[in-house]
This record gives structure tokens, C-alpha cells and sequence, in this order.
């Protein structure tokens, strides 16, 4: 062992040469000419030891220096961040119990310095509160002592193929992750391009606008954007998705009621027509509304007037009425459960919002701009996406759409060590059922964790229903499904609202 300088030289193996910058885990440290006449490069990887432990170091040395690494190792802290300067490793592998300073503190030394290399923390002392200090303080993994050799190998190798994803030049790089802007809506495409001058001219008049387009696509965002670059953009805007409320009380939400209209109506109401007063309303899941409430609707469209329930004064709102769907309108129409009529007034201008695997060119952009709304909410620092893993995510069919894409990329910042997607932590996220990661793992049903034989679809949403209390909301957020189709696979699978403390078969 050589504590105070560079360890042994084990044999040196060839790479095909990668453009490399100054920040490379893996830097290159001289080029050759293959045989094939390709620019290769010498590579070694360099890995610095800390740990006051000699015989801990030894194992190490002997071991990485067979696997023709080139090692340094030092027995204390000091100087450790000079080393890191001249020798330019890329990895450290760190003991958090040093004799002369506190290893956390010397990784945040580290993860301040310019030269970034991935730090392995290793500790005798493996306590989850030491785990959760420095994963938090940007440890790129932790293994405790007596070392696994395979462990730690496979965390040296995946360190590796994190570099290679960063230094690709075909994966997808952020270069000002914070520089986010909420509430865009992103695409470049030639679709969303004409979306982008609809709602541009549908902003400077206040006329009916019928949004279409699958869950997922957007519907609400572009409603709000026509509200909020619109001339009444400081009056309010209030969306109501009419199949997520039980159908006599969707009428008084709308309309609102007056004292004693019906049992339980205690007070008055306003509904959401007087709430919008000049603003904007969104009639989301518009072919949800039951045809005795369309009658309704359509003498409001005509007249701009209505009655509470209950009520007969007359009440005038100049509120926008903006619908939209997921499902074929004018199907709906056809088959008469949605009256025509209706269906012409509401159509006076129409957005289609083609689903994402129409316009895949735009998903590397909206990745981007998902990945820095994901990273300011979970406070990580993912800034690049492997090349496989954009490929997949361009060529999946996404039939959640881009709320999908999110539910999706947000499970994958969380399972991501380092700064890179890489497609081997999107394979298995691909496979399982779509569970969202901001609820908490009690929440998810226990047999879904625990069961060998995978589950059927109608099994997976009485699960959720049973573990949520039969929240609609908090059972759709754990299937990663919005609350409609919730309700349309409920109705699909024969599952009804169950009275309480009875099972369902
Ligand atoms: N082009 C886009 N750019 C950025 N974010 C988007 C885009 N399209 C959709 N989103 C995001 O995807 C999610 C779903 O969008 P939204 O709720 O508007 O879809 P929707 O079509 O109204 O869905 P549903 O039919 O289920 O009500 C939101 O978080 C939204 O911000």
C-alpha cells in the first residue's frame, strides 16, 4: 500500500473516446488511433481513498488497483480537497468516521469543489439518520463497512455510465435547470404552434371555445392561457369537471340555490356562473353533463341569464364559457347524449389538442421543462437524460399523455442517483403499474406491494379505492389516472360506490 501517493498501475484498457469536458468522472488522460482507424483514448479512471482505517485502505488499493483503476489514498482529511484538484479523480470513496474531521463535512467540502467527482460514502456506523445526512448532502451512494466488493463495484460502474450519459453528446442536457416558468405550455411542433396563435386571437375576444383532445394533452392549461392573456384576465377563472359531481348537485354548483331550494340547502349559494361574474368558467368533461342540465346551459348560452335553484329572479352573467372533452363529441351527438344544438353553440371555436405520441418531436422540450418543475419540487439536481432513455420516451404511445410523462419522470428523478436519467431506471418503471410518488408508501395497498401474481386492473383500482377510503381523488392519484377515467373504469369494471363496512366482492 502506498497511503501518501498515486497506488500501483494496473493494466491500461482501451475506450472509444467520448467528447469529454473539463467536469468528466471518467476524464481522459491520452488519445491513440485504433485499429479501425477511430480516435480511442487510454482511459484510466482515477479513484481517491479517504479513511483513516489502513487495513480498510489496503483492501480497497489492492482491489481497484486489479481492476485497473489508478487509486490515491490518504489516511486523512486534510488536504483531501488540493488532492482532488491535482489528481482530478472521479470518485471518492470517503469514510465518514476520520480521525482528524467529520467525513459529512469533508463531502460538502467536496460536492463545493469545482471538480464534482462522485463520492462514495463509506462507515462502520451505517444508522439511517447518517444515510438520510448524506444522500441528502449529495452522496452518490453509501455502503456501509465491511465493504461488499460487489457492491461497491456495482456502484463504481454505475458511476461510470452516469458520466458517459452526461458526456453523450445525443441524450438531452438542461443547462439553466432553474430557470423555470410556470404554467407554460411547451411545444414546438407545428400543432402546438397553431394552438399557440388560436389561443392568441381567442384572447382578444371572450367568445365560447370547445377544447378537445385525450386526457392529459393539456385542455385545462390551454383554457387557462386563453383566460389569462384574455381582457378580463384579472376577473376569476373556475373550472368544474361535471362528471367528478353527482348529478343533482351539479346543477346548484353551476347555478347555485337559494335557502331551502332542496334538503340539506341550508343557505344560499352562489354557483359558479355568478362566482365567474366576468371571468372565465371551464366546463371540463362537458359530455359528462346530463341532458336535463344541457337544456339549461343552452338558454344561459343564448341569453346570458339563469335562475338559482329554487330561485326566480333572474341573474345575468357575462362570464366566458370555455368546454372541453375527451371523448368524440360529435359521436356523442350522433348517438344523442349530447344535444346538438348545444354541441353548435359551444363549437363557435374549436382547439384540438393532438395526443403526445402524435407529436413526439415535442417531448425532448417537454421533458426539459418537466425535469425543472421536478427538480425545484423535489430539490434534486437531475440535468441530463441519457440517450436510450429519450429514445424511449419518445417512441412510448403515452396514452395518459403529458400528465403521464410527468407522474412518469417524477418517479424517475426519484429513484436517480447522480444527475442522469439513464435508461435502465426507466426500464422498470415502464413495467409497473402507474403509481404516483407523492403518495406515501403506507398509502399504496398493501397487497399490491406484497402479492406474487400481478394483479387484475379491476383489483389494482378497489385496492386503491379500499386504501384511500374511496377518495376518487387520492385513488386516481395512486393509480396515476385522472378522476374520469377513475369513474369510466369503475363503471367498466362493475364497480359501484360501496356503502360503508362492506367489501366488495
Ligand atoms: N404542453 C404542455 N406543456 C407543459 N405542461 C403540460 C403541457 N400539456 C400538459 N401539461 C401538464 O400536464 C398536466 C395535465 O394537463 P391538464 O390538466 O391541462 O390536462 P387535461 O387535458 O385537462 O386533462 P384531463 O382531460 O384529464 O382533465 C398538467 O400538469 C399540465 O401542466
Amino acid at each position: 500500500m502506498n497511503p501518501s501517493g498515486a497506488g500501483t498501475c494496473g493494466k491500461e484498457y482501451e475506450e472509444v473516446n467520448v467528447s469529454c469536458n473539463r467536469n468528466s468522472a471518467f476524464a481522459t488522460n491520452s488519445h491513440k488511433v485504433g485499429a479501425e482507424g477511430r480516435s480511442v483514448s487510454l482511459q484510466r479512471t482515477r479513484i481517491l481513498i479517504v479513511d483513516d482505517e489502513p487495513s480498510a485502505l489496503e483492501v480497497l488499493e489492492m482491489h481497484l488497483t486489479e481492476k485497473n483503476f489508478e487509486v490515491y489514498c490518504t489516511l486523512e482529511a486534510k488536504g483531501v480537497i488540493d488532492k482532488i484538484a491535482s489528481f482530478k479523480p472521479a470518485i471518492v470513496i470517503l469514510d465518514v468516521r476520520l480521525a482528524d474531521a467529520d467525513g459529512l463535512d469533508v463531502l460538502n467540502e467536496i460536492r463545493a469543489s469545482s471538480q464534482k467527482p462522485y463520492v462514495i460514502v463509506v462507515t462502520a456506523f451505517h444508522d439511517m439518520a447518517t444515510t438520510i445526512k448524506a444522500i441528502k448532502r449529495g452522496a452518490f451512494e453509501y455502503i456501509p463497512k465491511p465493504i461488499d466488493l460487489d457492491d461497491l463495484d456495482a456502484a463504481i460502474e454505475r458511476a461510470g455510465d452516469l458520466s458517459r450519459a452526461h458526456l453523450g453528446s445525443d441524450g438531452l442536457s438542461i443547462s439553466d435547470l432553474h430557470d423555470f416558468e410556470p404554467k407554460e405550455i411547451v411545444g414546438k411542433t407545428k400543432e402546438m404552434k397553431e394552438i399557440f396563435k388560436t389561443i392568441g386571437i381567442l384572447s382578444n375576444n371572450t367568445v365560447t371555445v370547445l377544447i378537445e383532445g385525450e386526457t392529459g394533452t393539456g385542455k385545462e392549461l390551454v383554457a387557462r392561457a386563453i383566460h389569462y392573456n384574455g381582457p378580463h384576465r384579472e376577473e376569476p377563472f373556475v373550472a368544474i369537471n361535471c362528471s367528478a359531481i353527482v348529478e343533482g348537485l351539479l346543477e346548484s354548483e353551476l347555478f347555485g340555490h337559494e335557502k331551502g331550494a332542496f334538503t340539506g340547502a341550508a343557505s344560499f349559494k352562489k354557483g359558479k356562473f355568478e362566482i365567474a361574474a366576468h371571468g372565465t368558467i371551464l366546463l371540463d368533461e362537458i359530455c359528462e353533463m346530463p341532458l336535463s342540465l344541457q337544456a339549461k346551459l343552452l338558454r344561459f348560452l343564448q341569453d346570458k341569464e339563469f335562475q338559482r335553484v329554487g330561485g326566480e329572479k333572474t341573474i345575468r352573467s357575462e362570464a366566458r364559457i370555455i368546454a372541453s372533452t375527451n371523448r368524440d363529441m360529435f359521436e356523442m351527438v350522433r348517438q344523442g347524449f349530447f344535444r346538438r344544438d348545444l354541441y353548435y353553440r359551444l363549437n363557435v371555436a374549436t382547439i384540438r389538442i393532438p395526443a403526445l405520441r402524435h407529436r413526439s418531436a415535442d417531448i425532448p422540450l417537454i421533458v426539459e421543462y418537466l425535469l425543472k418543475k421536478i427538480n425545484l419540487n423535489l430539490n434534486k439536481q437531475v440535468d441530463h437524460v441519457e440517450q436510450n432513455a429519450l429514445k424511449r420516451l419518445r417512441e412510448y404511445h403515452w396514452p395518459g399523455n403529458v400528465r403521464e410523462l410527468e407522474n412518469l419522470l417524477t418517479r424517475a428523478v426519484m429513484h436517480t442517483q447522480g444527475n442522469a436519467i439513464l435508461d435502465d431506471v426507466l426500464v422498470p418503471l415502464f413495467q409497473s403499474p402507474q403509481l404516483c410518488e407523492d403518495v406515501d408508501a403506507e398509502t399504496i395497498p398493501n397487497k399490491q406491494l406484497s402479492s406474487d401474481k400481478p394483479l387484475t386492473d379491476r383489483e389494482l383500482i378497489l385496492n386503491a379505492l379500499e386504501s384511500t377510503k374511496w377518495h376518487y381523488g387520492n385513488a386516481g392519484k395512486i393509480l396515476g389516472i385522472s378522476y374520469p377515467t377513475l369513474r369510466k373504469r369503475m363503471r367498466a369494471f362493475g364497480i359501484v360506490a360501496k356503502p360503508h363496512n362492506q367489501s366488495h366482492p
